[in-house]
C-alpha cells in the first residue's frame, strides 16, 4: 500500500475541527476507499489552548499558517482559514509554490485569486481543489470541472447562501425578527465571520464569481456583479409574495445574453410550484440549463461544520487517489491561460418580470398616473393589487403591488424614477425581480 497522504489543517473553527475528527473517525473507511491512509500531521489556528471537541495529538502545532506552508512535513495543503487577504492567500500561495497540493474552501480568497492561483497550481503539478467553496456538500464544482465536459451552458443560477436562505425561510414560516434569524445562523455555524458578507450578498457574489468561470470558461470576475442582499426584505414582501404565488429567494444567477454573460445577485421572487422554491432553511441548489446534459437541478446541505467537511473531505481523497506529480484536472475546469476575459452584460439590459410594491397617497387619479407611466415606458402589467387604506386619518395612504411582465430593468427604473417625481409615493418603492425557472 503507498505511504499514507500526510495533511496540513490551517484553520480550526466550525469546518477544520469537524474535518478533523471525521478523518480521525473514518480512517479504515478512508484507508480502503483511497487505497492509502489519510493522515492530519499539522494544524495551525489561532489559539492554541481553546478545546474544540477534536483530539489534536501526534499533530504539529504551527502558530503560524504561512510557516506550517512553508516548513511541515505535508502533501497536502488545507486552507480553512478564510478571507480573501492575509494569512489565507499568503500560505495558499506558499503551499502550492512549494508544490504541495491545496485544498481550501475559501470562496472569496478563490474569487479574487482563483485564476492566478489556479495557473501556479498547474505551473506545479499540483491540484487545486475548492469543493467546499461553493453551496458547501453539494459537489457542483466537481460537476462542472469534470462530469459537464463539452457541454455549453446557457443558465445557471441558484441558491448559495445557507445564512440568507436560513432567515428568509424562518422570517416566512415562523414570523421571526430578521435579526433573531441571523443570530441562530451564527450560532450553527453557517455564517461567515462578517456575517454583512452573507446578507449583503458578498457571499453569493464570490460563489457565482467561481460557478461562472466554471461554466462558461471566462475568468473570475465578482467585481462585475450586479449586487443586492437582504436586509432590506421585509414580512410585508414575504406576505405579498405569498399572495401572488411567489417566494423570495436570494438568488445568484449568470447568464449568456447577446451583449455578454449576466452575473446578478438579489433576492428573487420564485414561483411558489417550483423545486426551488420549495429549498427551505440552510440548504442550498444550484440549477444550469446545457445543450447536451439539458436542464440539471442539485439540493442540498449548504453550510455548517459536517457538511462542509464533506466536501472538502472529497476533495482531500481525491488527490489521496491521484497520482503524485500529474495534475489530471485543471483547477477552473481548463488551462488558466485558455480562460477567456470576461464580457460583461449591462444590468440595465437585463430583462424579466418584476414585483414593485409601493405605499401611496389616497387619492383620485394616483392609479391613472401610475398605469401612465407605465405605459410611457413599455411596461404591460400583469397584475396590480390595491391593498385597504393605511397612513393616518387625515392623510390616508394605499399599498399598491404590481407584477410586470417581461421588460428590461432600464424601463422600470425609469418608470420608478418617473413616479417618484409625481409627488404621489410615500415611502421608497421596493422592487424585486421574478426569476422563472
Ligand atoms: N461554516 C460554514 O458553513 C462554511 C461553509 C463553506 C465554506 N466555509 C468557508 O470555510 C472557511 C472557514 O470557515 P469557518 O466557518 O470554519 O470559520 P471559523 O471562523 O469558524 O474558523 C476560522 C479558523 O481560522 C483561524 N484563523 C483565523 N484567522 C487566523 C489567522 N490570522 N491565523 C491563523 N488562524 C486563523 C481561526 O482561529 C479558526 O480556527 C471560510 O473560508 C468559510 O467561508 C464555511
Ligand atoms: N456563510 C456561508 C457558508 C457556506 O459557504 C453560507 O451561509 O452559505
Ligand atoms: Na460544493
Amino acid at each position: 500500500m503507498a505511504d499514507a497522504l500526510k495533511i496540513g489543517v490551517a484553520g480550526l473553527g466550525t469546518v477544520g475541527a469537524s474535518l478533523v475528527r471525521i478523518i480521525r473517525e473514518r480512517q479504515e473507511k478512508l484507508e480502503i476507499s483511497c487505497g492509502r491512509a489519510i493522515e492530519v500531521t499539522a494544524v495551525s489556528a489561532r489559539d492554541r489552548t481553546r478545546d474544540r471537541g477534536v483530539d489534536l495529538s501526534g499533530m504539529t502545532w504551527f502558530d503560524d499558517p504561512l510557516d506550517m506552508a512553508r516548513n511541515a512535513d505535508i502533501d497536502v495543503f488545507v486552507e480553512l482559514i478564510g478571507g480573501a487577504g492575509e494569512p489565507a492567500r499568503g500560505a495558499v500561495t506558499a503551499a502550492l509554490e512549494r508544490g504541495l497540493h491545496v485544498v481550501t474552501a475559501n470562496k472569496a480568497l478563490l474569487a479574487r485569486n482563483g485564476v492566478a492561483l489556479a495557473a501556479l497550481a498547474e505551473e506545479k503539478g499540483v491540484l487545486l481543489n475548492f469543493e467546499a467553496a461553493v453551496a458547501g456538500g453539494i459537489p457542483v464544482i466537481k460537476a462542472l470541472r469534470e462530469s459537464l465536459t463539452g457541454n455549453t451552458i446557457s443558465r445557471i443560477y441558484g441558491i448559495m447562501n445557507g445564512t440568507c436562505n436560513y432567515i428568509l425561510t424562518r422570517m416566512e414560516k415562523e414570523k421571526l425578527s430578521f435579526q433573531d434569524c441571523l443570530t441562530e445562523a451564527q450560532r450553527l455555524g453557517y455564517a461567515e465571520a462578517d456575517p454583512s458578507f452573507d446578507i449583503e450578498g458578498n457571499d453569493t457574489a464570490h460563489k457565482l464569481a467561481i460557478l461562472t468561470s466554471l461554466a462558461f470558461g471566462c475568468q473570475i470576475s465578482c467585481d462585475d456583479i450586479y449586487m443586492e442582499g437582504i436586509s432590506n426584505i421585509t414580512q410585508e414582501d414575504i406576505v405579498a409574495a405569498a399572495e401572488l404565488g411567489y417566494r423570495i429567494k436570494l438568488l445568484g444567477v449568470a447568464q449568456r445574453t447577446e451583449g455578454g454573460v449576466e452575473q446578478r445577485v438579489h433576492p428573487t421572487m420564485v414561483p411558489h410550484d417550483t423545486v426551488i422554491a420549495q429549498v427551505d432553511g440552510v440548504t442550498n441548489a444550484v440549477a444550469l440549463e446545457s445543450d447536451i446534459l439539458g436542464d440539471l437541478l442539485m439540493v442540498g446541505p449548504g453550510a455548517g461544520g459536517d457538511a462542509t467537511a464533506s466536501a472538502v473531505l472529497g476533495d482531500i481523497a481525491d488527490i489521496a487517489k491521484s497520482q503524485p506529480g500529474v495534475q489530471t484536472v485543471p483547477a477552473l475546469g481548463r488551462p488558466a491561460k485558455t480562460l477567456e476575459p470576461y464580457k460583461r452584460a449591462r444590468m440595465r439590459s437585463h430583462e424579466g418580470g418584476y414585483f414593485i410594491r409601493m405605499r401611496v397617497v389616497d387619492r383620485i387619479g394616483v392609479i391613472a398616473a401610475i398605469a401612465r407611466r407605465m405605459a410611457d415606458n413599455q411596461i404591460s402589467l400583469e397584475s396590480i393589487v390595491q391593498h385597504s387604506t393605511n397612513g393616518d386619518r387625515e392623510a390616508p395612504t394605499k399599498t399598491i403591488i404590481m407584477v410586470t411582465h417581461a421588460t428590461t430593468e432600464q424601463s422600470v427604473r425609469d418608470a420608478v424614477n418617473a413616479m417618484e417625481s409625481d409627488g404621489y409615493i410615500v415611502k421608497k418603492p421596493q422592487v424585486i425581480r421574478i426569476e422563472k425557472p
